[in-house]
């Protein structure tokens, strides 16, 4: 029968110990629709964004649904309509910790499980999706 070692406290149990609260770190991918009201109303894609941020809604929505469907794969649909320069790497923004991005960015990301997709999400940037990859 096999115990759990705490290497740190030198403490030993028989359970499992619990999942990590809050991993160090996460890695995500995002897709990022920005509108008139973003900080930078400008990408690779467009250089003047005029959307609002309920077209931007709607338009992120979509994308959403489609890869839910399986319609679409996340990273087809960051590579070609992402207005985050992340998009040439399929919306992958690789691992970052607590303090490195936009609070509302941040808080939805650490929510997610691996593999989740997170509801749309506002940031001084755009309107996001976020995957949780690691
Ligand atoms: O907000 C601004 O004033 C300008 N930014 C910030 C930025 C600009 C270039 C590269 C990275 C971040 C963006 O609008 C932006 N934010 C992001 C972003 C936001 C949250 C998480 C990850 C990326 N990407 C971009 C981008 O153009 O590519």
């Amino acid at each position: 029968m096999a115990y759990f070692l705490n290497t740190y406290t030198k403490k030993s149990q028989w359970e499992r110990p619990d999942a990590p609260a809050d991993p160090g770190e996460v890695r995500c991918s995002h897709i990022l629709v920005k509108h008139a009201g973003s900080r930078r109303p400008s990408s690779w894609r467009e250089e003047n964004i005029t959307r609002s941020k309920e077209e931007a809604l709607e338009i992120l929505k979509g994308y959403r649904k489609q890869i839910v469907a399986e319609e679409a794969t996340f990273v087809d649909i960051a590579s070609k309509y992402s207005d985050c320069s992340s998009a040439k790497r399929g919306g992958d923004l690789g691992l970052f910790g607590r303090g490195q991005m936009q609070k509302p960015f941040e808080e939805e990301a650490y929510k997610l499980k691996i593999g989740q997709l997170s509801k749309p999400v506002e940031t001084d940037s755009g309107v996001h999706i976020i995957l949780r990859t690691a």
